[in-house]
């Protein structure tokens, strides 16, 4: 905690920076899993977006899918373990979210959301040890909001959060066992969104 508030401090200066992990709201799921948000979290989240739209190595990945190879429907940038951040304010925000959650995020993953035709389909991030233990993934966004989705796996009600311009949602405990999240394309007129998803190690 103190640690927080020391980089807070440090950060003002120059509009750049994070808030308070202090103000982050859970809602706790059922089955043990729970979601974090902090609308706003990020300052400084538009030109954060324009930088890193510009500066990281976005790519487009082609995967198989029975008998045809498909494009996946937004472009991807992966930072593994010891690969340094594309910005500093990343590096900001996953220390601010290391020591408020107490664990380890070595590993980032980004994606670019060009339009409403980019999107995720429903899943769990839950390759490796997110398909048996608790985990924790949080998610950083700038650009156009666009809504999360999260439903309990086998159905249920939908929840749904918009993220964008530097608000904050964390999934934890079982979400990426007995939940699912998505980003579903819409035919409306929306603006590009960039998603940052901090992750612990062997967590995918
Ligand atoms: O764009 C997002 O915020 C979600 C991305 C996501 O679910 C993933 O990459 O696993
Ligand atoms: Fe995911």
């Amino acid at each position: 905690m103190g640690m927080t508030i020391a980089f807070q401090g440090s950060l003002l200066d120059d509009g750049d920076g994070v808030g308070p992990l202090t103000k982050i709201e859970r809602k706790s799921l059922d089955r043990g899993a729970w979601v974090d948000s902090l609308p706003g979290w990020l300052h400084g989240a538009d030109d954060l977006f324009t930088r890193l739209a510009e500066r990281v190595p976005w790519q487009a990945e082609r995967r198989r899918m029975y008998d045809s190879v498909v494009e996946v429907p937004r472009l991807l940038s992966f930072y593994g373990e010891g690969a340094p951040l594309p910005d500093p304010l990343l590096a900001t925000a996953r220390t601010a979210l290391e020591a408020h959650y107490q664990e380890r995020l070595p590993t980032a993953g980004l994606c670019f959301y060009r339009d409403g035709r980019d999107s995720v389909a429903w899943h769990g991030d839950n390759t490796g040890r997110g398909a048996r233990e608790d985990t924790l993934v949080a998610i950083v966004s700038v650009g156009a909001p666009r809504p999360l989705l999260l439903r309990p796996r086998g159905g249920g009600e939908t929840l749904r959060f918009p993220v964008g311009h530097g608000d904050l949602l964390v999934m934890g405990g079982s979400c990426q066992r007995t939940w699912e999240h998505a980003i579903p394309k819409t035919t409306r007129p929306v603006g590009p969104r960039i998603s940052i998803q901090f992750r612990p190690r062997g967590v995918r």
